[in-house]
């Protein structure tokens, strides 16, 4: 089938090179000239395992093109999506400026009936106005159907969830416009929900927001776990074995950050708001996370009497591995605070560490090489689950700091591991290590 995709951030250019790995011919529109530029050249402009041997396969079969033109994007279409950004303004409520206009150039550039499918993360009802957009602005004679068709990938595993996704949903306003997309994904042989465009886009939002709840959830045990001598990990593990509850985000760390999490679940509170429902139970998942990440902090603060002159290493400057996004990541909280309290920052990230400074004012230094991060800092904090970093052996940060205080946000290492090394460790929900020859 032909199909083209509106937007090449990470959703749209994972969906372009997925589908026309399963076969169909793909053109991927961006308004960002640069971006088109680079991937014109085979260069992919994200960040993710695998993506670029299969966006290249794919150019080289002629399967897979890039352009900047709608018109020449759009020809001949049966289908297109949008998949655009859905940011969050100030209230906390989806900005939907880019996929209206994506609709308005849509509508400018048709010359024959397409289906319309916004992949993008829109709150209920969005469907509905896009389609008014379209509507009001095409040629006359030409039909467009809408679907809704939200995203479930993740950054850093997007390939592994596009092939072997646990489903597809699909909301259409009737059934053909269904039964067509479900022959668009069928050569992936994934479960395919078909349902209303209502609840299509409300299955997004009320995913994310559930995952979300789950990991604030198990966060606060952890932090009763601090308190009570408790092993969060134990407790997450005895938990998520039954199948009720599953062991899949149940990881306490330093919370949630990223593209979509924390966008979403305001997203979703504003949502509610406004049709005079009072979402207590999000606001207080949210609130529960904004004070996780800067837990960390307090954890310090109490252990140093003051920061001024000493030097922190912060580990991991990504929302979680595998990726160079630091949207939303726990670092743009704590490496701020911790210069304001006069610390001396030098931050290690293997692959996001040229980010730092598009991201973060404060003055820190940015580096590739953790043995140079750590070699003598009077402290280190773990921000990232970086396999390197869970691969190091507990007794480096004691051969390279000047103290061995580590502060990890992400439980990398076993509680009977570091108690074989000399540091001194503090990690989430589970009990501190302090050797003996340090009190
Ligand atoms: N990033 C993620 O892992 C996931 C994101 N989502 C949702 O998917 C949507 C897209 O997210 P990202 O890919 O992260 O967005 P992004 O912000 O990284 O990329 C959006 C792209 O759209 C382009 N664009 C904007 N307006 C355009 C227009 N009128 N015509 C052509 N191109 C245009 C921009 O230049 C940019 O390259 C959002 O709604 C997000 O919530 C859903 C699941 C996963
Ligand atoms: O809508 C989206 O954009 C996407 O948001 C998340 O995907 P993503 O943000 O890429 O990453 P996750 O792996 O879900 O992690 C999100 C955050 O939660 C944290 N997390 C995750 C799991 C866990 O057990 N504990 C935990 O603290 C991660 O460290 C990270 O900061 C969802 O998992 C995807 O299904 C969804 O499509």
């Amino acid at each position: 089938m032909k199909i083209a995709v509106i937007g090449t951030g990470y959703v749209g250019l994972v969906t372009g090179v997925a589908l026309a790995e399963i076969g169909h011919d793909v053109t991927c529109i961006d308004v960002d000239r640069n971006k088109i530029a680079e991937l014109n050249q085979g260069i992919p402009t994200i960040y993710e395992p695998g993506l670029g041997e299969m966006m290249l396969r794919n150019q080289n079969a002629n399967r897979l093109f890039f352009t900047d033109q709608h018109a020449k994007g759009l020809d001949g279409v049966e289908v297109i999506y949008i998949a655009v950004g859905t940011p969050q303004r100030a209230d906390g409520s989806a900005n939907l400026q880019y996929v209206e206009q994506a609709a308005r150039d849509i509508a400018e550039t048709l010359r024959d009936s397409v289906i319309v499918v916004i992949k993008s993360t829109v709150p209920v009802g969005t469907n509905h106005h896009i389609k008014e957009i379209i509507n009001a602005n095409v040629a006359p004679g030409i039909r467009v159907r809408i679907a809704s068709n939200p995203e479930f990938l993740r950054e850093g595993s997007a390939l592994r969830d596009t092939f072997k996704g646990d489903r597809i949903v699909v909301g259409t306003e009737d059934p053909e416009t269904g039964n067509i997309l479900e022959q668009v994904y069928k050569p992936f042989g994934i479960p395919i929900v078909k349902t209303d465009i209502s609840s299509s886009e409300m299955i997004k939002y009320a995913s994310n927001a559930f995952l979300a709840t789950k990991i604030s959830f198990i966060n606060e045990i952890a932090n009763l776990c601090e308190k009570l001598g408790a092993d969060v990990e134990e407790v997450a593990k005895g938990m998520g074995l039954d199948h009720r509850i599953g062991t899949a985000f149940l990881k306490a760390g330093i919370g949630y950050g990223g593209s979509c999490f924390p966008k979403d679940t305001n997203a979703l509170v504003q949502l509610a708001g406004n049709h005079h429902h009072d979402f207590n139970l999000l606001k207080s998942v949210i609130e529960v996370n904004n004070h996780q990440q800067r837990m960390l902090i307090e954890k310090l603060i109490t252990r140093f009497e003051s920061l001024a002159g000493k030097r922190v290493a912060v580990l991991g400057l990504a929302f979680k591995p595998n990726t160079d996004d630091l949207r939303e990541s726990p670092a743009l909280v704590i490496i701020p605070k911790l210069v304001d309290l006069g610390a001396d920052v030098i931050c290690y990230d293997p692959i996001a560490a040229n980010q730092g400074t598009r991201w973060i004012s404060a003055p820190a230094v940015y580096t590739k090489n953790i043995l140079k991060a750590l070699s003598g800092a009077d402290c280190a904090i773990i921000i990232t689950d970086w396999p390197d970093i869970k691969r190091m052996e507990p007794d480096t940060y004691a051969r390279l700091m000047a103290s061995p205080i580590v502060f990890d946000g992400r439980n990398c290492y076993s509680i009977s591991d570091v108690k074989q090394a000399q540091i001194e460790y503090y990690s989430v929900g589970r009990p501190s290590v302090i050797p003996e020859t340090i009190h």
